[in-house]
Order: structure tokens, then sequence, then C-alpha cells
């Protein structure tokens, strides 16, 4: 699968999504490409781009009153080509560290705690089990690594790379009280957000230059999202989205590196219903009704 190939300067490209220039504003495009173990898929999921950009106007819309973001608009300056699965939003100049929080102890978070009792420098409780709800949300954030995995880092660790000891703490403050009013929504909604990630930014063009929440936000993408029926700490969770793909991909035999196996129509159909789902489910709103939105 090839990037949305616009008539536009192309800023950046990720696994799934594309950044293009519109001058003083940007385009952020998300694909349909699908990543499993970090290795994207030859084919896609129909509507995920439409989903995740979906899903992420409703955040920004939730969140606005914790503190400002980039989006601007789903429609007005978005190209025909793309519309529904893309962004016009606020050039911000993005801060270099990851923000990273934790609700429930899994993934790299579990590994390390494993190891050490800690994760990025937070001391935790002995004896939690994997994929545990932590007695209250923890910022770990991480830096940005060009290739690979990114890098977890404690919070002194982040000041230094910001430059800015206050502006580390406000990051950590900002990004918890964004995940714990997330976190109450979805769960009123039988939805468990056990982590997310966010990326802030300066908006140079405010002479007051605020911090902003930029990127995508509480997405599947970059947020962990288990349902509430069948929780249970001791072992990982089902990926409210992915485990369908995930599972079907290891029952292939595929070793995990590339190039990833060309998904099958049965399972791109049972993930496209999966990520339609968890629109409907985060959002409270039918699928069909973003989709008109942006038509
Ligand atoms: N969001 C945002 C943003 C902004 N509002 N202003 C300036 N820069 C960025 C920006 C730069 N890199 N990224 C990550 C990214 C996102 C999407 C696709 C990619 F390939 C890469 C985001």
């Amino acid at each position: 699968m090839t990037a949305a190939d616009l008539d536009l300067p192309l800023i950046a490209s990720g696994k799934v999504r594309e950044l293009y220039d519109l001058d003083d504003r940007l385009l952020l495009v998300a694909s349909d490409r699908i990543s499993t173990y970090d290795v994207v898929h030859p084919n896609g999921i129909p509507d995920k781009g439409k989903v995740l950009t979906g899903i992420s106007v409703f955040w920004f819309d939730k969140t606005a009153h914790i503190i400002p973001n980039h989006y601007i608009s789903a429609t007005d300056g978005v190209p025909d080509k793309v519309r529904g699965r893309a962004m016009v939003v606020k050039k911000l100049t993005m801060l270099p560290v990851e923000c990273v929080v934790r609700g429930y102890i899994t993934g790299s978070g579990w590994k390390d705690y494993q190891a050490t009792g800690r994760v990025s420098g937070i001391q935790l409780p002995p004896g939690l089990r994997e994929s545990e709800k932590l007695p209250a949300p923890i910022f770990t954030p991480s830096t940005k690594a060009d290739e690979g995995h990114d890098e977890p880092i404690d919070l002194e660790r982040a000041a230094e790379i910001l430059g800015d000891r206050e502006l580390a703490g406000r990051l950590r403050d900002v990004s918890i009280a964004l995940y714990s009013h997330a976190a109450g929504l979805a769960a009123e909604r039988g939805v468990i957000l056990a982590d997310t990630k966010f990326e802030f930014g300066i908006d140079e063009a405010d002479p007051a230059r605020p911090l902003v929440l930029g990127d995508e936000v509480l997405t599947p993408d970059s947020s962990r999202y288990w349902p509430v029926e069948g929780y249970e700490p001791g072992h990982g969770q089902p990926s409210f989205d992915k485990q369908y793909v995930r599972d079907w991909a290891s029952s292939t035999g595929w070793d995990k590196a590339p190039p990833a196996p060309e998904i099958p129509a049965d399972v791109v159909a049972g993930t496209r219903a999966r990520y339609v789902e968890a629109y409907e489910l985060i959002t409270g709103e039918p699928f069909d009704g973003w989709l008109s939105r942006t038509s």
C-alpha cells in the first residue's frame, strides 16, 4: 500500500500516517494500513483511517477544556481523496518527548516492572500482576526514536531534553489529566483505556506560545483499549481492535519479520468490524454519522 499521494509537499510519513504541508497549516492523513508486531501488512483495512480520524476528532472535542489542541477541520481544506481520514491542523513546534500515561501495567512497562520494580524510574508496589490496574495513573515519557522503539526516560531526563523542568512537570500533569478524563468516559462505555501516548507542541503563531496537544489522540493506534468484559489481571489482555488480526497472524506461523503476510478477506472484514465497533463504543455515535459529516 502506498501513501495517499496528494499534490502537496510531504513533510513526514510513518508506518500508517502521512503529514503534508499546507503553508501555515498541516494535513494529517491516516491511511488504512495496519501493522502487527511493528510490521506493515501489504493490504489494509477499509475505513481504518476514517475510524481513527473520527476518534481523534471526538477526543479533541472532549478534552479541549483541559488543554488547547491543534485540530482545525476534517472538511475545510481536506482534499476529497482523503476526506474522512484527514485533519487540517495548526503547525506547531513539536516537543521531542512522547508523553505516555499508564493506568494499567502491561507491555514494555510490565517487562520493566518485572526486571526492576519500576517503570521509567517510578517505583511501583511489589506484587503487581500483569495487566493490573495501577494505584494511580503514571507518566512514563520516552524519547522519539527515528528507528526502532522509543527509549523510556524518567521525568528528570525529560526535563533535560526539553531544557525546562517546569515544562516537563506541566507535560506530566496535563497528560495525566487527559488520560484520567478519557479513561473515565471510556469506562462509562464499557471500555478500559489501559494506556496512551500524547504528543505536544508549542503554537509559535500565538504570542503567548501556548502548549498545545498535537498528533492523533486516544486512538486505538496510540492507546491500548481493552473490553471490560473478560478483563482479568494476571496475563495479557486482548487488544480491542488488533487482536483478531494478531491471532490470525500468529496462526499462520509468520516469524514476525518483514515482509508481513497478506491479510485474507475474512480477517480484513472482521478487523474492519472491530474498528467500527471501537468507534461506536468510544464515541457513542454510529460510524455512518462520521462518514456523513465528512462526506
Ligand atoms: N501532529 C502534528 C504536528 C503539528 N501539528 N505541527 C508540526 N508538526 C507536527 C508533527 C510532525 N511529526 N509528527 C508526527 C507524525 C504525524 C503524522 C504523520 C507522520 F508521518 C508523523 C507530527
